[in-house]
């Protein structure tokens, strides 16, 4: 199954040659259109004829922006005409590649820098200097009142240099050649919205914003700038914190005695060990002969470059020594001799833990803090842990990152209040600016997914609705839904994910690979069934992985053609991430189905919102839109309180297992498997068979029957008929 071979986000160099021969051969629809990985080319007149628009129905702050009268925002990538910025970015890709001598971007003036990041919907403004945030955040505590840090109008908008393409990074921002050329074989060639603002800004402040307004100083005169940026699923946000750590790192490097020594200098912090997974192979890729080491924490991993909390002195190198000598006699746990350390917030916090209770073992190298999908990393689930590794972090030039597609401004103003209070705990008087970043339309679904909200009478109905999508050439309720593998199906707890993966297990006939094509992934497996499902879904052997919240953050599975949440998400920030699986890097075709009953209603407001902000991003005409007024105008509004409730606690019909009800409320909490069949397993295989054979059989009688007309493909490249559309 070459055609699944896409999913791989693999730690290998690929061959230029292999890698376009594959994607040719590559029919998924997500796996489409995938040459240019920007979602935005927003065309932008020459004239000067600045008008100021709002537009009512788009209540974010980006509609406060002056837009000039031409600009559509709402264009869709492939219905816009070529920008300036995409012909720029196209041929100056054509000239890297003709020609390889290297000559620095030219320096644009402030109203070319502010047309080609409109064009691209992207808003840079710098948070406010002092330290109103945190004084506000913290009144607001004690009131126990949420007051936002600062009204939008106070942010200041800058019009930082855009990185027009890879080629600027080496030659420009001054990137070593080594990285240069490990992105050049990664097939980077674009770069993405989040990358073209942010890469700039964090490699080279000052001259990022050497055009910009007086505002920028500080952040412009090397004190740096701790950033936060909000931008789709999929945009490449992990090349865009990634390269500017290597960056850093290979800089000290190059201006120090011992080279080649291992100093702690990033902490990348991320919510899930797939996700932290996945990073650490990103960045190994992108540090590949470099000398810089990336380390994936595991339980047991110690610290090399943390400082005993008791003792106070700074681990010499001797210390070091010792403390590897003695560990090396303890082979269960290992040591972290690293230069950028990837991790979970609980497990560095455990590792940095100490003696002295609420003190933990600093780490004053560290330069560079990442917090990837920082606004579940500072919800309470796990605010405490990653507010303990921040402030762990005490050298004073420190510099942190915050990235995310989803951002409410109360996780802005925790951020910022953190920024500004460690700081005066630290005794630092003047520091870096916080800048935010956000591309497009904040909180949004990306454009081009396909949206459909599947209503199903009963919890059964839903089964039944799954596997019409599992298996389309059956009578379905709706004809015109189909969904090819690979994709995932989300459930809101662990006991319905194992429930419904057991359902389903025998849905696939044996000879298209049976029950090994359906999995389930959950936080409950061991590490190690948890990686080897990963490594099976990213190698096209699994076609349809079962699984909760886990997975719906960060991971990326290239090929993905869908997602199905067959529980509606516990918030709208969920179902934007959910769905974000797919449709990734600017590719077409991604379908996301949710499906619903009357227990879900109360609660499809938002989503429903979503979907059709989104689609009104996408250009997409009223006419087409999945969401119809009607429906939207019908749906109830859920109070702040149900909104809070179903956020902490999920649907409540569905706290359990696959039956709703009394049924549910018994497995609530419990990991026991329900079922909602009256049949047992083994009577659903002996059936599942005998409905395999018969298609099996019908299947080969067609085969023959055609075999005379065209060369018959050998029996292990053909595809099983019952997912096709
Ligand atoms: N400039 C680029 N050109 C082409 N592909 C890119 C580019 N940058 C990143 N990608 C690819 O885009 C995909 C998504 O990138 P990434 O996982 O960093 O997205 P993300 O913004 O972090 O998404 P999420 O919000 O879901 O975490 C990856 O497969 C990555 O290799």
């Amino acid at each position: 199954m070459d055609i699944l071979k896409i999913l791989s986000r693999s730690t290998k160099h690929v061959n230029k040659s292999t890698r376009e021969k594959d994607a040719s051969s590559v029919k998924l629809p997500s796996a489409g259109n995938s040459s240019n990985p920007q979602l935005y080319h927003d065309a932008v007149p020459n004239s000067r004829g600045m008008k100021r628009k709002r537009d009512a129905e788009q209540d974010d702050e980006n509609s406060r922006e002056p837009v000039e009268e031409a600009v559509n925002f709402f264009a869709t990538k492939s219905s816009a005409p070529k920008s300036s910025s995409q012909h720029s970015a196209e041929q100056s890709m054509k000239a890297q590649e003709k020609d390889s001598t290297a000559t620095p971007a030219n320096l644009l003036d402030e109203e070319e820098c502010r047309q080609l990041l409109r064009s691209h919907r992207l808003k840079v403004t710098l948070l406010p200097p002092s330290n109103t945030t945190a004084k506000k955040v913290k009144k607001s505590k004690k009131n126990k009142t949420t007051t936002k840090p600062k009204t939008k109008d106070e942010y200041t908008q800058v019009y930082p240099q855009p990185l027009m393409t890879f080629r600027d990074l080496r030659t420009t921002y001054g990137i070593s050649g080594r990285m240069a050329t490990n992105l050049a074989e990664q097939g980077y060639k674009i770069p993405t919205e989040v990358q073209m603002g942010s890469l700039p800004l964090l490699l080279k402040p000052e001259f990022a914003l050497g055009t910009s307004s007086e505002e920028a100083e500080g952040a412009g005169k090397g004190k740096g700038l701790d950033l936060l940026a909000v931008a789709p699923t999929g945009s490449g946000k992990t090349l865009a914190f990634l390269i500017p750590a290597v960056n850093q790192i290979m800089q000290r490097r190059r201006t120090e005695k011992d080279k080649d020594e291992h100093v702690l200098q990033a902490v990348v912090i991320a919510p899930t060990k797939e996700l932290a997974s996945q990073i650490v192979n990103e960045a190994k890729k992108l540090s590949l002969g470099t000398g810089v080491k990336v380390v994936g924490m595991r339980k047991g991993l110690k610290i090399i470059g943390a400082l005993d909390v008791e003792a106070g002195a700074e681990s010499s190198s001797e210390d070091d020594e010792e403390e590897e000598e003695e560990l090396s006699k303890k082979p269960v746990q290992g040591v972290a001799k690293a230069d950028i350390l990837v991790t979970t917030p609980g497990l560095l916090l455990s590792a940095l833990s100490s003696d002295v209770p609420e003190k933990h073992h600093p780490l004053p190298t560290v330069q560079t803090l990442v917090l990837d999908e920082a606004d579940v990393l500072l919800d309470p689930l796990f605010r405490d842990q990653t507010l303990g590794i921040w402030e762990a972090c005490t050298n004073p030039d420190l510099r942190v990152t915050l990235w995310s597609a989803t951002m409410g401004s109360n996780i802005e103003a925790l951020a910022s209040s953190t920024i500004y209070s460690r700081r005066t705990k630290l005794g630092i008087e003047e520091g870096s600016r916080i800048v935010r970043l956000v591309v497009g339309l904040k909180d949004s679904a990306i454009p081009n997914i396909t949206h459909r909200l599947t209503y199903a009478a009963t919890e059964p109905g839903k089964l039944i609705a799954l596997r019409q999508l599992l298996h389309p050439t059956a009578k379905s309720a709706d004809g015109t839904l189909s969904l090819r593998p690979p994709f995932l199906v989300f459930t809101q707890t662990i006991p319905r994910a194992v429930a419904l993966h057991a359902e389903l297990l025998y849905d696939i006939p044996a000879e298209a690979g049976g029950s090994s094509r359906i999995a389930v992934l959950h936080s409950d497996l061991s590490d190690s069934a948890r990686s080897q499902v990963m490594t099976r879904f990213r190698n096209g052997e699994i076609w349809v992985l079962i699984t909760t919240d886990i997975l719906s953050r960060g991971v990326d599975f290239r090929g993905i053609n869908g997602v199905v949440n067959y529980d509606v998400p516990n918030s709208g920030a969920a179902y934007i991430h959910r769905v974000g699986r797919t449709g990734r890097a600017g590719r077409d075709g991604g379908v996301a189905v949710t499906l619903y009953t009357k227990e879900d209603i109360p609660y499809m407001k938002n989503i429903a919102n979503i979907i059709a902000a989104s689609e009104k991003q996408a250009g997409k005409p009223a006419s087409e839109a999945s969401m119809q007024k009607w429906l939207l105008d019908a749906l109830p509004k859920p109070s702040k309180e149900e909104k809070k409730k179903l956020k902490m606690y999920g649907v409540e019909a569905r706290r359990g297992g696959l039956g709703a009800g009394k049924e549910g409320k018994e497995a609530k909490g419990g990991k026991g498997r329900m079922q909602i069949s009256t049949k047992s397993g083994y009577e659903r295989k002996l059936e599942n068979n005998r409905k395999g054979a018969i298609q099996g059989s019908r299947r080969r009688k067609q085969e023959f029957e055609r075999e005379d007309r065209i060369e018959q493909p050998a029996a292990e490249d053909t595809e099983w008929g019952g997912i096709d559309e």
